[in-house]
Protein backbone atom coordinates (compact mmCIF):
# COMPACT_ATOMS: atom_id res chain seq x y z
CA UNK A 1 0.00 0.00 0.00
CA UNK A 2 1.09 3.50 -0.92
CA UNK A 3 2.45 5.56 2.29
CA UNK A 4 0.23 7.87 3.60
CA UNK A 5 -2.80 5.34 3.02
CA UNK A 6 -4.88 3.37 5.49
CA UNK A 7 -7.68 1.68 5.22
CA UNK A 8 -9.10 4.74 6.92
CA UNK A 9 -8.31 7.15 4.57
CA UNK A 10 -9.20 4.99 1.35
CA UNK A 11 -12.77 4.78 0.78
CA UNK A 12 -14.39 1.67 -0.18
CA UNK A 13 -10.96 -0.34 0.52
CA UNK A 14 -12.88 -3.49 2.18
CA UNK A 15 -15.34 -3.64 -0.75
CA UNK A 16 -13.92 -6.45 -2.95
CA UNK A 17 -13.57 -8.65 -0.61
CA UNK A 18 -17.11 -8.26 0.89
CA UNK A 19 -20.02 -7.77 -1.83
CA UNK A 20 -22.59 -5.86 -0.88
CA UNK A 21 -25.78 -5.82 -2.83
CA UNK A 22 -26.31 -2.92 -5.00
CA UNK A 23 -28.57 -0.03 -4.94
CA UNK A 24 -30.14 0.31 -8.17
CA UNK A 25 -28.43 2.95 -9.65
CA UNK A 26 -29.70 5.55 -12.56
CA UNK A 27 -28.20 4.56 -15.84
CA UNK A 28 -30.47 5.38 -18.39
CA UNK A 29 -30.20 9.43 -18.59
CA UNK A 30 -26.55 8.71 -18.08
CA UNK A 31 -26.10 6.85 -21.38
CA UNK A 32 -28.11 9.51 -23.11
CA UNK A 33 -25.58 11.61 -21.42
CA UNK A 34 -22.50 10.09 -23.07
CA UNK A 35 -24.09 9.90 -26.73
CA UNK A 36 -24.12 13.84 -25.98
CA UNK A 37 -21.37 13.97 -25.54
CA UNK A 38 -19.84 12.35 -27.99
CA UNK A 39 -22.11 13.93 -30.40
CA UNK A 40 -21.37 17.57 -29.17
CA UNK A 41 -17.66 16.80 -29.34
CA UNK A 42 -17.88 16.03 -32.95
CA UNK A 43 -20.41 19.23 -33.77
CA UNK A 44 -18.10 21.47 -31.75
CA UNK A 45 -14.72 19.90 -33.50
CA UNK A 46 -16.39 20.26 -36.61
CA UNK A 47 -17.05 23.74 -35.97
CA UNK A 48 -13.58 24.50 -35.14
CA UNK A 49 -12.47 23.11 -38.07
CA UNK A 50 -14.41 24.97 -39.79
CA UNK A 51 -13.16 28.57 -38.03
CA UNK A 52 -9.87 27.26 -38.23
CA UNK A 53 -9.86 26.92 -42.11
CA UNK A 54 -11.99 30.34 -42.29
CA UNK A 55 -8.77 32.22 -40.44
CA UNK A 56 -6.61 30.64 -43.59
CA UNK A 57 -9.09 31.09 -46.20
CA UNK A 58 -11.69 34.04 -45.84
CA UNK A 59 -13.78 33.15 -48.82
CA UNK A 60 -15.25 29.76 -46.43
CA UNK A 61 -17.67 33.08 -44.71
CA UNK A 62 -19.60 32.39 -47.95
CA UNK A 63 -20.19 35.90 -47.62
CA UNK A 64 -23.71 35.41 -45.05
CA UNK A 65 -23.83 36.84 -41.90
CA UNK A 66 -24.64 33.44 -40.36
CA UNK A 67 -22.06 31.56 -41.41
CA UNK A 68 -19.50 34.59 -40.73
CA UNK A 69 -16.54 34.10 -38.06
CA UNK A 70 -18.14 36.32 -35.48
CA UNK A 71 -21.06 34.72 -35.12
CA UNK A 72 -19.59 31.15 -35.70
CA UNK A 73 -16.53 31.36 -33.14
CA UNK A 74 -18.87 31.71 -30.47
CA UNK A 75 -20.83 28.73 -31.28
CA UNK A 76 -17.57 26.88 -31.47
CA UNK A 77 -16.29 27.86 -27.99
CA UNK A 78 -19.67 26.64 -26.58
CA UNK A 79 -20.48 23.74 -28.35
CA UNK A 80 -17.01 22.60 -26.92
CA UNK A 81 -16.78 23.98 -23.38
CA UNK A 82 -20.48 23.42 -22.42
CA UNK A 83 -22.05 20.91 -24.87
CA UNK A 84 -19.32 18.23 -25.25
CA UNK A 85 -17.62 19.33 -21.93
CA UNK A 86 -20.87 19.71 -20.04
CA UNK A 87 -22.29 16.71 -20.80
CA UNK A 88 -19.10 14.81 -19.97
CA UNK A 89 -19.13 16.35 -16.57
CA UNK A 90 -22.99 15.39 -16.30
CA UNK A 91 -21.86 12.10 -17.05
CA UNK A 92 -19.24 11.21 -15.02
CA UNK A 93 -20.18 13.58 -11.94
CA UNK A 94 -23.67 11.82 -11.84
CA UNK A 95 -22.06 8.42 -12.44
CA UNK A 96 -18.97 8.77 -9.42
CA UNK A 97 -21.22 10.15 -6.83
CA UNK A 98 -23.75 7.22 -7.19
CA UNK A 99 -20.70 4.63 -7.02
CA UNK A 100 -18.66 5.89 -4.06
CA UNK A 101 -21.91 6.84 -2.11
CA UNK A 102 -23.21 3.32 -3.00
CA UNK A 103 -26.61 5.23 -3.34
CA UNK A 104 -29.53 5.99 -6.06
CA UNK A 105 -29.49 9.34 -7.43
CA UNK A 106 -31.67 11.30 -5.74
CA UNK A 107 -34.72 12.61 -7.83
CA UNK A 108 -34.49 9.01 -9.37
CA UNK A 109 -34.52 8.08 -12.79
CA UNK A 110 -37.17 11.04 -13.91
CA UNK A 111 -35.11 14.13 -12.31
CA UNK A 112 -31.94 13.05 -14.05
CA UNK A 113 -33.78 13.26 -18.18
CA UNK A 114 -35.06 16.92 -17.07
CA UNK A 115 -31.76 17.36 -16.40
CA UNK A 116 -30.91 16.02 -19.77
CA UNK A 117 -33.33 16.85 -21.76
CA UNK A 118 -33.06 20.46 -19.65
CA UNK A 119 -29.41 20.84 -20.80
CA UNK A 120 -30.08 19.84 -24.63
CA UNK A 121 -32.62 22.14 -24.61
CA UNK A 122 -30.36 25.45 -23.45
CA UNK A 123 -27.12 24.53 -25.71
CA UNK A 124 -30.12 24.71 -28.73
CA UNK A 125 -31.35 27.78 -27.53
CA UNK A 126 -27.96 29.57 -26.93
CA UNK A 127 -26.62 28.20 -30.04
CA UNK A 128 -29.66 28.83 -32.31
CA UNK A 129 -28.74 32.91 -30.80
CA UNK A 130 -25.17 33.12 -31.85
CA UNK A 131 -26.18 32.44 -35.32
CA UNK A 132 -28.94 34.99 -35.69
CA UNK A 133 -26.87 37.59 -34.09
CA UNK A 134 -27.98 37.20 -30.37
CA UNK A 135 -25.11 38.05 -27.68
CA UNK A 136 -24.36 39.44 -24.41
CA UNK A 137 -20.87 39.93 -26.16
CA UNK A 138 -19.30 38.73 -22.67
CA UNK A 139 -17.13 35.68 -23.85
CA UNK A 140 -17.86 32.42 -22.93
CA UNK A 141 -21.14 33.92 -21.66
CA UNK A 142 -23.26 35.16 -24.70
CA UNK A 143 -26.42 34.04 -24.36
CA UNK A 144 -29.00 36.46 -23.35
CA UNK A 145 -31.31 36.35 -20.16
CA UNK A 146 -34.11 34.33 -21.34
CA UNK A 147 -31.41 31.06 -21.62
CA UNK A 148 -29.16 32.58 -18.96
CA UNK A 149 -32.62 31.95 -16.76
CA UNK A 150 -33.33 29.05 -18.04
CA UNK A 151 -29.53 27.80 -17.31
CA UNK A 152 -30.03 28.83 -13.78
CA UNK A 153 -33.15 26.86 -12.94
CA UNK A 154 -31.55 23.93 -14.53
CA UNK A 155 -28.29 24.32 -12.41
CA UNK A 156 -30.11 24.35 -9.19
CA UNK A 157 -31.54 21.11 -10.15
CA UNK A 158 -27.76 19.62 -10.39
CA UNK A 159 -26.87 20.76 -7.22
CA UNK A 160 -30.06 19.44 -5.78
CA UNK A 161 -29.60 15.92 -7.43
CA UNK A 162 -25.69 15.91 -7.11
CA UNK A 163 -26.00 17.27 -3.20
CA UNK A 164 -28.90 14.84 -2.30
CA UNK A 165 -27.10 12.44 -3.68
CA UNK A 166 -24.29 12.69 -1.26
CA UNK A 167 -26.55 13.14 1.92
CA UNK A 168 -28.18 9.59 1.12
CA UNK A 169 -24.84 8.20 0.97
CA UNK A 170 -24.05 5.09 2.82
CA UNK A 171 -20.42 5.43 2.88
CA UNK A 172 -19.11 7.71 5.63
CA UNK A 173 -16.34 8.87 3.55
CA UNK A 174 -16.94 11.48 0.55
CA UNK A 175 -14.47 10.33 -1.96
CA UNK A 176 -12.05 13.39 -3.13
CA UNK A 177 -13.38 13.26 -6.58
CA UNK A 178 -16.90 14.38 -5.54
CA UNK A 179 -15.48 17.31 -3.38
CA UNK A 180 -14.11 18.61 -7.16
CA UNK A 181 -17.27 17.92 -8.51
CA UNK A 182 -19.52 20.02 -5.50
CA UNK A 183 -16.99 22.56 -5.91
CA UNK A 184 -17.46 22.88 -9.71
CA UNK A 185 -21.03 22.96 -9.45
CA UNK A 186 -21.58 25.85 -6.37
CA UNK A 187 -18.67 27.83 -8.02
CA UNK A 188 -19.86 27.62 -11.46
CA UNK A 189 -22.97 28.82 -10.09
CA UNK A 190 -22.08 31.57 -8.29
CA UNK A 191 -20.12 32.99 -11.46
CA UNK A 192 -23.00 32.20 -13.56
CA UNK A 193 -25.31 34.42 -11.29
CA UNK A 194 -22.74 37.26 -10.78
CA UNK A 195 -21.76 37.69 -14.59
CA UNK A 196 -25.44 37.82 -15.83
CA UNK A 197 -26.90 40.42 -13.85
CA UNK A 198 -28.58 42.66 -16.60
CA UNK A 199 -32.18 43.88 -17.41
CA UNK A 200 -34.04 43.25 -19.95
CA UNK A 201 -34.68 45.89 -22.67
CA UNK A 202 -38.29 43.95 -22.97
CA UNK A 203 -39.74 40.88 -22.00
CA UNK A 204 -40.49 39.59 -25.50
CA UNK A 205 -37.17 40.88 -26.91
CA UNK A 206 -33.63 39.18 -26.30
CA UNK A 207 -31.81 42.55 -26.24
CA UNK A 208 -30.50 42.84 -22.42
CA UNK A 209 -27.79 45.95 -20.31
CA UNK A 210 -25.50 44.39 -18.02
CA UNK A 211 -25.61 46.04 -14.66
CA UNK A 212 -22.31 46.92 -14.58
CA UNK A 213 -19.71 49.27 -16.77
CA UNK A 214 -16.23 50.17 -17.37
CA UNK A 215 -13.92 48.23 -15.92
CA UNK A 216 -15.83 46.86 -13.16
CA UNK A 217 -17.90 45.33 -16.40
CA UNK A 218 -14.81 43.98 -17.59
CA UNK A 219 -13.07 42.34 -13.67
CA UNK A 220 -16.46 40.91 -13.47
CA UNK A 221 -16.62 39.50 -16.73
CA UNK A 222 -13.24 38.02 -16.10
CA UNK A 223 -13.66 36.98 -12.75
CA UNK A 224 -15.58 35.01 -14.72
CA UNK A 225 -13.94 33.88 -17.75
CA UNK A 226 -10.97 32.68 -15.57
CA UNK A 227 -13.10 30.86 -12.88
CA UNK A 228 -14.78 29.09 -16.14
CA UNK A 229 -11.78 27.70 -17.29
CA UNK A 230 -10.69 26.92 -13.19
CA UNK A 231 -14.14 25.56 -12.36
CA UNK A 232 -15.48 23.84 -15.06
CA UNK A 233 -12.36 23.19 -17.10
CA UNK A 234 -10.16 21.94 -14.39
CA UNK A 235 -11.79 21.14 -11.01
CA UNK A 236 -14.64 19.26 -12.82
CA UNK A 237 -12.04 17.39 -14.67
CA UNK A 238 -9.84 16.66 -12.09
CA UNK A 239 -12.99 14.97 -10.23
CA UNK A 240 -12.91 12.75 -13.46
CA UNK A 241 -9.18 12.28 -12.66
CA UNK A 242 -9.59 11.17 -9.02
CA UNK A 243 -12.13 8.40 -10.06
CA UNK A 244 -11.29 7.52 -13.55
CA UNK A 245 -7.36 6.65 -13.76
CA UNK A 246 -7.34 4.84 -10.29
CA UNK A 247 -9.85 2.71 -12.30
CA UNK A 248 -8.15 2.42 -15.08
CA UNK A 249 -5.21 1.76 -13.84
CA UNK A 250 -6.53 -0.77 -10.82
CA UNK A 251 -4.88 1.31 -8.27
CA UNK A 252 -5.38 3.60 -5.64
CA UNK A 253 -4.89 7.27 -5.82
CA UNK A 254 -1.33 7.62 -5.23
CA UNK A 255 -1.53 10.23 -2.09
CA UNK A 256 -5.07 10.61 -0.80
CA UNK A 257 -3.80 13.21 1.79
CA UNK A 258 -2.05 14.93 -1.24
CA UNK A 259 -5.68 15.01 -3.35
CA UNK A 260 -6.90 17.13 -0.16
CA UNK A 261 -4.22 19.56 0.02
CA UNK A 262 -4.85 19.61 -3.79
CA UNK A 263 -8.71 20.45 -3.71
CA UNK A 264 -8.21 23.09 -1.11
CA UNK A 265 -5.14 24.82 -2.34
CA UNK A 266 -6.36 24.74 -6.20
CA UNK A 267 -9.82 26.42 -5.29
CA UNK A 268 -8.19 28.93 -2.62
CA UNK A 269 -6.38 30.31 -5.57
CA UNK A 270 -7.72 29.99 -8.91
CA UNK A 271 -10.55 32.17 -7.67
CA UNK A 272 -8.04 35.61 -7.01
CA UNK A 273 -6.23 34.74 -10.91
CA UNK A 274 -8.55 36.99 -12.85
CA UNK A 275 -7.09 40.06 -13.38
CA UNK A 276 -4.27 38.31 -15.51
CA UNK A 277 -6.10 38.41 -18.46
CA UNK A 278 -6.70 42.65 -17.51
CA UNK A 279 -3.09 43.07 -18.03
CA UNK A 280 -1.74 46.60 -19.34
CA UNK A 281 -5.81 47.59 -18.87
CA UNK A 282 -7.53 50.25 -16.73
CA UNK A 283 -7.66 47.71 -14.15
CA UNK A 284 -5.40 49.23 -11.37
CA UNK A 285 -1.93 48.28 -11.32
CA UNK A 286 -2.21 46.43 -7.94
CA UNK A 287 -5.46 44.27 -9.20
CA UNK A 288 -3.28 43.63 -12.23
CA UNK A 289 -0.07 42.19 -10.01
CA UNK A 290 -2.93 40.31 -6.92
CA UNK A 291 -3.76 38.19 -10.37
CA UNK A 292 -0.04 37.63 -11.35
CA UNK A 293 0.93 36.69 -7.99
CA UNK A 294 -2.13 34.02 -7.37
CA UNK A 295 -1.38 32.64 -11.14
CA UNK A 296 2.47 32.27 -9.86
CA UNK A 297 1.32 30.01 -7.23
CA UNK A 298 -1.28 28.05 -8.82
CA UNK A 299 1.60 26.47 -10.42
CA UNK A 300 2.19 24.61 -7.32
CA UNK A 301 -1.20 22.97 -7.18
CA UNK A 302 -1.62 22.20 -10.44
CA UNK A 303 1.56 19.87 -10.66
CA UNK A 304 0.73 18.69 -7.37
CA UNK A 305 -2.54 17.20 -8.98
CA UNK A 306 -1.08 16.32 -12.15
CA UNK A 307 1.69 14.56 -10.43
CA UNK A 308 -1.05 12.35 -7.85
CA UNK A 309 -2.12 11.28 -10.99
CA UNK A 310 0.63 10.06 -12.81
CA UNK A 311 1.47 8.24 -9.74
CA UNK A 312 -1.31 6.58 -8.79
CA UNK A 313 -0.04 4.49 -12.39
CA UNK A 314 3.52 3.12 -10.30
CA UNK A 315 3.38 -0.67 -10.69
CA UNK A 316 0.53 -0.11 -13.30
CA UNK A 317 2.75 1.67 -16.30
CA UNK A 318 2.49 -1.78 -18.14
CA UNK A 319 -1.14 -1.30 -18.71
CA UNK A 320 -0.14 1.32 -20.93
CA UNK A 321 0.47 -1.26 -23.59
CA UNK A 322 -2.94 -2.61 -23.81
CA UNK A 323 -5.02 -0.04 -22.69
CA UNK A 324 -5.49 2.50 -25.15
CA UNK A 325 -8.13 4.57 -22.89
CA UNK A 326 -5.35 5.06 -19.79
CA UNK A 327 -3.00 6.00 -22.99
CA UNK A 328 -5.57 9.09 -23.45
CA UNK A 329 -5.64 9.49 -19.45
CA UNK A 330 -2.26 9.73 -18.76
CA UNK A 331 -1.43 11.91 -21.62
CA UNK A 332 -4.33 14.35 -20.73
CA UNK A 333 -2.46 15.04 -17.87
CA UNK A 334 1.05 15.53 -19.11
CA UNK A 335 -1.19 18.38 -21.51
CA UNK A 336 -2.45 19.65 -18.46
CA UNK A 337 1.33 20.09 -17.05
CA UNK A 338 2.01 21.70 -20.01
CA UNK A 339 -0.63 24.11 -19.98
CA UNK A 340 -0.62 25.19 -16.49
CA UNK A 341 3.08 25.87 -16.73
CA UNK A 342 2.48 28.03 -19.61
CA UNK A 343 -0.45 29.96 -17.73
CA UNK A 344 1.79 30.94 -15.01
CA UNK A 345 4.66 32.00 -17.63
CA UNK A 346 2.39 34.23 -19.58
CA UNK A 347 0.54 35.78 -16.40
CA UNK A 348 3.91 37.76 -16.31
CA UNK A 349 2.79 41.03 -16.84
CA UNK A 350 6.23 41.26 -19.31
CA UNK A 351 5.18 37.83 -20.56
CA UNK A 352 1.83 38.78 -21.28
CA UNK A 353 2.47 42.13 -23.04
CA UNK A 354 4.12 39.83 -25.68
CA UNK A 355 1.66 37.45 -25.69
CA UNK A 356 -1.66 38.89 -25.39
CA UNK A 357 -3.74 39.63 -28.22
CA UNK A 358 -1.81 36.67 -30.19
CA UNK A 359 -2.59 33.36 -31.07
CA UNK A 360 0.29 32.00 -28.41
CA UNK A 361 -3.10 32.38 -26.10
CA UNK A 362 -4.90 30.18 -28.91
CA UNK A 363 -2.51 27.73 -28.59
CA UNK A 364 -2.33 27.89 -24.71
CA UNK A 365 -6.02 27.44 -24.72
CA UNK A 366 -5.95 23.80 -27.10
CA UNK A 367 -3.37 22.86 -25.20
CA UNK A 368 -5.31 22.64 -22.13
CA UNK A 369 -9.02 22.21 -23.89
CA UNK A 370 -7.70 19.16 -26.65
CA UNK A 371 -4.56 17.47 -24.59
CA UNK A 372 -6.29 17.78 -21.32
CA UNK A 373 -10.22 18.15 -21.63
CA UNK A 374 -10.59 16.48 -24.95
CA UNK A 375 -8.17 13.73 -23.59
CA UNK A 376 -9.24 12.82 -20.92
CA UNK A 377 -12.88 12.57 -21.86
CA UNK A 378 -12.16 10.09 -24.48
CA UNK A 379 -10.13 8.21 -21.46
CA UNK A 380 -13.53 8.05 -19.53
CA UNK A 381 -15.47 6.87 -22.53
CA UNK A 382 -13.63 4.40 -23.82
CA UNK A 383 -13.87 2.72 -20.21
CA UNK A 384 -17.50 3.92 -19.32
CA UNK A 385 -19.29 3.89 -22.36
CA UNK A 386 -18.78 -0.36 -23.02
CA UNK A 387 -19.58 -0.37 -18.84
CA UNK A 388 -22.74 1.71 -19.33
CA UNK A 389 -24.17 -1.19 -21.67
CA UNK A 390 -23.17 -3.92 -19.82
CA UNK A 391 -20.15 -4.73 -21.62
CA UNK A 392 -16.25 -4.90 -20.38
CA UNK A 393 -14.68 -5.07 -23.83
CA UNK A 394 -13.57 -2.41 -26.89
CA UNK A 395 -14.73 -3.43 -29.91
CA UNK A 396 -11.02 -2.86 -31.57
CA UNK A 397 -8.17 -1.59 -28.75
CA UNK A 398 -6.33 -1.32 -32.32
CA UNK A 399 -8.46 1.62 -33.64
CA UNK A 400 -8.37 3.29 -30.27
CA UNK A 401 -5.21 3.48 -30.60
CA UNK A 402 -4.66 4.81 -34.32
CA UNK A 403 -7.20 7.69 -32.59
CA UNK A 404 -4.65 8.19 -29.75
CA UNK A 405 -1.73 8.95 -32.10
CA UNK A 406 -3.84 10.51 -34.78
CA UNK A 407 -5.14 12.92 -31.69
CA UNK A 408 -1.70 13.50 -30.31
CA UNK A 409 -0.21 14.33 -33.85
CA UNK A 410 -3.10 17.02 -34.67
CA UNK A 411 -3.03 18.66 -31.19
CA UNK A 412 1.07 19.12 -32.01
CA UNK A 413 0.21 20.69 -35.10
CA UNK A 414 -2.13 23.12 -33.74
CA UNK A 415 0.28 24.09 -30.42
CA UNK A 416 3.24 24.08 -32.25
CA UNK A 417 1.98 26.26 -35.26
CA UNK A 418 0.17 28.76 -32.98
CA UNK A 419 3.38 29.25 -30.80
CA UNK A 420 5.29 30.34 -33.88
CA UNK A 421 2.82 32.16 -35.18
CA UNK A 422 1.96 34.12 -32.03
CA UNK A 423 5.45 34.75 -30.77
CA UNK A 424 5.91 35.80 -34.65
CA UNK A 425 2.61 38.25 -34.42
CA UNK A 426 3.46 39.43 -30.96
CA UNK A 427 7.41 40.46 -31.94
CA UNK A 428 5.52 41.69 -35.65
CA UNK A 429 3.69 44.28 -33.84
CA UNK A 430 6.28 45.73 -31.30
CA UNK A 431 8.86 46.01 -34.48
CA UNK A 432 10.50 50.08 -34.62
CA UNK A 433 12.56 50.60 -37.61
CA UNK A 434 15.37 53.23 -37.09
CA UNK A 435 13.15 56.22 -37.59
CA UNK A 436 11.05 55.34 -34.69
CA UNK A 437 7.86 54.16 -36.77
CA UNK A 438 6.12 50.90 -36.71
CA UNK A 439 8.13 48.35 -38.82
CA UNK A 440 5.17 46.22 -40.16
CA UNK A 441 1.66 47.40 -41.44
CA UNK A 442 -1.36 45.30 -39.53
CA UNK A 443 -2.15 43.52 -42.61
CA UNK A 444 1.49 42.43 -43.45
CA UNK A 445 1.91 40.06 -39.98
CA UNK A 446 -1.92 38.87 -41.13
CA UNK A 447 -0.26 37.65 -44.28
CA UNK A 448 2.35 36.10 -42.53
CA UNK A 449 -0.10 34.02 -40.26
CA UNK A 450 -1.28 32.02 -43.38
CA UNK A 451 0.76 29.26 -43.35
CA UNK A 452 0.34 28.41 -39.73
CA UNK A 453 -3.29 28.48 -40.27
CA UNK A 454 -3.29 26.35 -43.04
CA UNK A 455 -1.10 23.84 -40.63
CA UNK A 456 -3.30 24.74 -37.37
CA UNK A 457 -6.33 23.81 -39.86
CA UNK A 458 -4.71 20.21 -40.43
CA UNK A 459 -3.85 19.31 -36.75
CA UNK A 460 -8.10 20.29 -36.40
CA UNK A 461 -8.98 18.05 -39.03
CA UNK A 462 -6.77 14.76 -37.64
CA UNK A 463 -8.23 16.01 -34.24
CA UNK A 464 -11.75 15.61 -35.58
CA UNK A 465 -10.76 12.52 -37.32
CA UNK A 466 -9.45 10.72 -34.18
CA UNK A 467 -13.22 11.52 -32.50
CA UNK A 468 -14.85 10.20 -35.46
CA UNK A 469 -12.95 6.53 -35.19
CA UNK A 470 -13.88 6.84 -31.81
CA UNK A 471 -17.40 6.96 -32.13
CA UNK A 472 -17.59 4.34 -34.53
CA UNK A 473 -15.85 2.01 -32.18
CA UNK A 474 -17.43 2.30 -29.01
CA UNK A 475 -21.10 2.11 -31.35
CA UNK A 476 -19.50 -1.35 -32.62
CA UNK A 477 -18.67 -1.97 -28.54
CA UNK A 478 -22.71 -1.36 -27.61
CA UNK A 479 -23.43 -3.41 -30.15
CA UNK A 480 -21.34 -6.68 -29.48
CA UNK A 481 -23.51 -9.33 -28.36
CA UNK A 482 -23.46 -9.24 -24.71
CA UNK A 483 -22.14 -13.32 -24.63
CA UNK A 484 -19.08 -12.47 -26.29
CA UNK A 485 -18.13 -9.45 -24.00
CA UNK A 486 -19.64 -10.66 -20.61
CA UNK A 487 -21.34 -8.13 -18.64
CA UNK A 488 -19.55 -6.99 -15.49
CA UNK A 489 -21.38 -5.26 -12.54
CA UNK A 490 -18.62 -6.02 -9.87
CA UNK A 491 -16.24 -3.42 -11.17
CA UNK A 492 -17.91 -0.41 -9.35
CA UNK A 493 -15.97 -0.40 -6.37
CA UNK A 494 -12.55 1.43 -6.06
CA UNK A 495 -9.72 -0.83 -6.36
CA UNK A 496 -8.49 -2.35 -2.64
CA UNK A 497 -5.11 -1.59 -1.70
CA UNK A 498 -2.58 -3.65 -3.42
C1 LIG B 1 -10.77 20.08 -33.92
C2 LIG B 1 -10.53 20.71 -32.83
C3 LIG B 1 -10.50 22.23 -32.69
C4 LIG B 1 -10.17 23.20 -33.62
C5 LIG B 1 -9.71 23.03 -35.05
C6 LIG B 1 -10.34 24.47 -32.95
C7 LIG B 1 -10.14 25.71 -33.55
C8 LIG B 1 -10.33 26.94 -32.96
C9 LIG B 1 -10.17 28.22 -33.61
C10 LIG B 1 -9.74 28.43 -35.04
C11 LIG B 1 -10.44 29.19 -32.69
C12 LIG B 1 -10.44 30.70 -32.91
C13 LIG B 1 -9.07 31.23 -32.74
C14 LIG B 1 -8.96 32.70 -33.00
O1 LIG B 1 -9.93 33.44 -32.77
O2 LIG B 1 -7.88 33.14 -33.41
C15 LIG B 1 -10.77 28.52 -31.46
C16 LIG B 1 -11.08 29.16 -30.27
C17 LIG B 1 -11.32 28.51 -29.08
N1 LIG B 1 -11.45 27.12 -28.89
FE1 LIG B 1 -11.09 25.71 -30.27
N2 LIG B 1 -10.72 24.26 -31.66
C18 LIG B 1 -10.84 22.90 -31.46
C19 LIG B 1 -11.22 22.25 -30.30
C20 LIG B 1 -11.50 22.88 -29.10
C21 LIG B 1 -11.86 22.21 -27.87
C22 LIG B 1 -12.02 20.69 -27.69
C23 LIG B 1 -12.03 23.19 -26.93
C24 LIG B 1 -12.44 23.10 -25.47
C25 LIG B 1 -12.67 22.03 -24.76
C26 LIG B 1 -11.79 24.46 -27.58
C27 LIG B 1 -11.89 25.68 -26.96
C28 LIG B 1 -11.70 26.91 -27.57
C29 LIG B 1 -11.73 28.18 -26.85
C30 LIG B 1 -11.97 28.35 -25.35
C31 LIG B 1 -11.48 29.18 -27.81
C32 LIG B 1 -11.40 30.67 -27.56
C33 LIG B 1 -9.97 31.05 -27.24
C34 LIG B 1 -9.72 32.48 -26.91
O3 LIG B 1 -10.57 33.34 -27.11
O4 LIG B 1 -8.61 32.80 -26.42
N3 LIG B 1 -11.48 24.24 -28.89
N4 LIG B 1 -10.71 27.15 -31.65
C1 LIG C 1 -2.09 27.42 -13.58
C2 LIG C 1 -2.98 27.38 -14.52
C3 LIG C 1 -3.21 28.48 -15.55
C4 LIG C 1 -2.87 29.81 -15.55
C5 LIG C 1 -2.14 30.60 -14.48
C6 LIG C 1 -3.35 30.35 -16.81
C7 LIG C 1 -3.13 31.66 -17.23
C8 LIG C 1 -3.59 32.20 -18.39
C9 LIG C 1 -3.20 33.48 -18.96
C10 LIG C 1 -2.17 34.43 -18.35
C11 LIG C 1 -3.91 33.66 -20.10
C12 LIG C 1 -3.80 34.81 -21.08
C13 LIG C 1 -4.65 35.97 -20.77
C14 LIG C 1 -4.54 37.00 -21.85
O1 LIG C 1 -3.43 37.40 -22.21
O2 LIG C 1 -5.59 37.41 -22.35
C15 LIG C 1 -4.77 32.51 -20.24
C16 LIG C 1 -5.72 32.36 -21.23
C17 LIG C 1 -6.57 31.27 -21.29
N1 LIG C 1 -6.43 30.08 -20.64
FE1 LIG C 1 -5.13 29.71 -19.16
N2 LIG C 1 -3.98 29.37 -17.52
C18 LIG C 1 -3.92 28.22 -16.79
C19 LIG C 1 -4.43 26.99 -17.17
C20 LIG C 1 -5.35 26.80 -18.17
C21 LIG C 1 -6.00 25.56 -18.51
C22 LIG C 1 -5.71 24.22 -17.85
C23 LIG C 1 -6.90 25.85 -19.50
C24 LIG C 1 -7.86 24.94 -20.24
C25 LIG C 1 -8.35 23.88 -19.81
C26 LIG C 1 -6.81 27.27 -19.77
C27 LIG C 1 -7.64 27.95 -20.64
C28 LIG C 1 -7.46 29.26 -21.00
C29 LIG C 1 -8.35 29.96 -21.89
C30 LIG C 1 -9.64 29.41 -22.51
C31 LIG C 1 -7.78 31.23 -22.09
C32 LIG C 1 -8.26 32.30 -23.05
C33 LIG C 1 -9.16 33.27 -22.45
C34 LIG C 1 -9.59 34.27 -23.49
O3 LIG C 1 -10.59 34.01 -24.17
O4 LIG C 1 -8.93 35.30 -23.67
N3 LIG C 1 -5.87 27.81 -18.96
N4 LIG C 1 -4.53 31.62 -19.21
CU1 LIG D 1 -7.26 32.94 -16.59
Amino acid sequence: MPEGLSTQTLPFAGIAARPRPQPDYVEAPLRAFAIATIFWGIAGFAVGVLIAAQLAYPALNFGLEFTSFGRVRPLHTSAVIFAFGGNALFLTSLYVVQRTCRARLFGGEETAWFLFWGYQFFIVIAAVGYLLGITQGKEYAEPEWYADLWLTVLWVSYLVVFGGTLLRREEPHIYVANWFFLAFIITVAVLHLGNNISIPVSLFGAKSYGAAAGVQDAMIQWWYGHNAVGFFLTAGFLGMMYYFIPKQADRPVYSYRLSIVHFWALTFLYIWAGPHHLHHTALPDWAQTLGMVFSIMLWMPSWGGMINGLMTLSGAWDKLRTDPGLRFSVASLGFYGIATFEGPVMSIRAVNSLSHYTDWTIGHVHSGALGWNGFITFGVLYWLVPRLWGRTQLWSPRLASWHFWIATLGILLYITSMWVSGIMQGLMWRAYDHLGFLQYAFVETVAALHPYYVIRALGGVLYLTGALLMAYNLWRSVRMPVAEAKADRTVDALPAAA
